[in-house]
């Protein structure tokens, strides 16, 4: 832990810092444009980037107020209320942030700027919780795990504002110490003013010098390193580090990737086969996707103002998941006489919440196909028949047929009750979700390298199910939104594996190939692997792994 500095007077007269008291709103909110953008951070939200007016420069006088903390507002502003309950709901309920921040600020009636900054500094401070902790740890004068759990979350806002927004230093304390004082009490104002004035008097760069272990040299260790400086897991870091070597990338690109992490993903959607276009969503204010044929992005702005997504012929998607639903279908099959044989019979044996089949439900609508969702969980499977209303009400088949059936049960059962049945089955198996961190900002504190081995013989089983629930010929693709070596490539090469002992040798298909005549997307995972491997900081998608087995004739 380094020493706290005692440089500055914190209490003597400051002033004329750019963004200082004349460029914040009254309620220390960031002002004109150096406010955040709607719906999320307004920079990449990485912890070890700092800028913008306001961010504060070492050793430049800072307008600190000079009222004492116990003289100053009684609570904090809405804004910041919502963004503590939100990693409150996050600590103590193991909520999701992104399904609790939209019940808080409704029930805040915040929406427009108040709603944008909330969101940031809640998904900031959950996103950057391992930089801001080095921090404070360097500013408290007691192990970190000692404090309070509500006045660490307090800090950790406080640090955010300081650290990564545009948002006054003065502003940044004083309203967190009236936050404290609101929702915790008067008790620990006193230390929570005293720890965000002394993490004032550094700006991040310098903080990162100070408390993340060296890169190279004497006492190096570049794991921990990148840990406190993007704020990951050190576990996640090793991991990540392993799963691009896998994938044939330098391990160079592990900064950039953990960055990526921390950047705010576009809104990407998805206009559903036959029901919408992309120049329909382009039309209505969105560009044009990246890669997928589906896909439009959103670069700012609620989708459901869009007339497509309001009537369900258009989703958000993220641009790997589309292109890991399109894969399958683009997948070859092989029938009698060198044909590509029947195409009629799909299954989702992880369907929850929807988004891959209402991709797959309105293509089989349009090939006079029929898809077969299942989902384990009930209320999910609940979301699947809400994701597929869309297509449902729109398409079915000649002979009257529905085209989904939503069944709520157990992917692993399909392949022993109905062998052989299907020509191409999706398996989007339940991971860790390492791939897509940036969506879900407190995802890499909740994992542990436990979930992986946990989750290990659930994927081998849904794998081995599909395969069996495949014709002779049929294609099914092994999809994971985390790019783990251990649960894309080793559930992979222990299925064909298995497969080829009983005496069948399964076809690991070009899913790189696929994918590049699909979409023009470089997928590749090197030299003997037909997996592919998407990457945010490359393909700005989640880290989506995908694989196409395909069983002999
Ligand atoms: C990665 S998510 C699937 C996402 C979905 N394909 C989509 O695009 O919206 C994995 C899903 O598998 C479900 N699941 C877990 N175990 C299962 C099982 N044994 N059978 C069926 N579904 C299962 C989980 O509840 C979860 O909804």
């Amino acid at each position: 832990m380094t020493p706290p500095e005692r440089g500055g007077q914190p209490g003597g007269p400051r002033g004329g810092r750019p963004g200082g008291p004349s460029g914040g709103r009254s309620n220390g909110q960031p002002g004109g444009r150096s406010g955040p953008q709607r719906g999320g951070p307004q920079r990449s939200g990485r912890p070890g980037q700092r800028g913008g007016q306001g961010s504060g420069q070492p050793g430049q006088p800072r307008p600190w107020t000079t009222t004492a903390p116990s003289a100053r507002p009684r609570s904090g502003d809405p804004a910041r209320r919502v963004a503590f309950d939100v990693l409150r709901a996050v600590e103590e309920q193991d909520a999701y942030a992104n399904l609790v921040l939209p019940r808080l600020l409704r029930a805040a009636r915040l929406d427009g700027r108040d709603a944008a900054f909330a969101t940031e500094l809640a998904y900031g401070a959950l996103r950057g919780r391992g930089t801001y902790d080095a921090v404070l740890a360097a500013c408290v004068d007691r192990p970190l795990a000692q404090l309070d759990p509500p006045v660490l979350d307090a800090l950790r806002l406080g640090a955010h504002q300081l650290l990564a927004t545009r948002v006054a230093p003065h502003a940044a304390v004083s309203e967190t110490v009236a936050l404290v004082r609101g929702a915790i009490g008067a008790g620990p104002s006193g230390l929570v003013n005293a720890v965000l004035r002394r993490v004032s008097e550094h700006d991040l760069p310098t903080w990162l010098d100070r408390v993340a272990p060296p890169v190279e040299g004497p006492g190096a260790d570049p794991t921990a390193a990148l840990a406190v400086r993007e704020s990951h897991p050190a576990w996640v870091v090793r991991a990540l580090r392993e799963a691009l070597v896998l994938a044939g990338r330098p391990a160079s690109e592990l900064p950039d990737l953990l960055a990526a992490d921390n950047a705010r993903p576009l809104v990407a959607l998805a206009a559903l086969p036959g029901l919408a276009d992309p120049s329909e969503l382009v039309a209505a204010g969105a560009q044009p996707g990246r890669w997928s044929p589906l896909a439009a992005v959103l670069p700012d702005g609620d989708p459901g103002d869009l007339p497509a997504v309001r009537e369900a012929r258009a989703r958000v998607q993220d641009e790997g998941s589309q292109l890991a639903a399109l894969a399958l279908l683009a997948a070859p099959l092989a029938g009698p006489s060198g044909r590509p044989g029947r195409d009629e019979r799909w299954a989702d044996l992880c369907a929850g919440p929807g988004g891959k089949a209402a991709l797959l439900a309105a293509s089989a609508a349009q090939r006079g196909a029929h898809l077969l969702a299942v989902e384990v969980a009930p209320h999910r499977a609940q979301l699947v028949e809400q994701a597929l209303a869309g297509v449902v009400a729109s398409s079915s088949s000649s002979e009257g047929r529905s085209v989904v059936e939503v069944v709520a049960g157990d992917g692993r059962t399909v392949g022993a009750e109905r062998p052989g049945e299907f020509d191409r089955v999706l398996v989007d198996a339940p991971c860790t979700g390492l791939g897509a961190l940036r969506r879900r900002p407190e995802a890499r504190w909740r994992r542990t390298p436990a979930d992986v081995s946990a989750l290990a013989p659930l994927q081998r089983e849904l794998l081995s199910s599909a395969l069996e629930a495949v014709r002779p010929g049929g294609v099914v693709a092994y999809v994971t939104c985390s790019p783990h070596p251990a649960e894309t490539q080793a559930v992979l090469d222990d299925v064909v594996r298995r497969w080829a002992k009983d005496g069948e040798q399964l076809e690991v298909l070009d899913a790189p190939a696929v994918l590049r005549e699909l979409a023009g997307v470089d997928a590749g995972t090197g030299a003997g692997s037909n997996r592919a491997q998407l990457w945010p900081h490359l393909h700005g998608t989640d880290a989506m792994s995908v694989s196409l087995l395909r069983r002999p004739r």
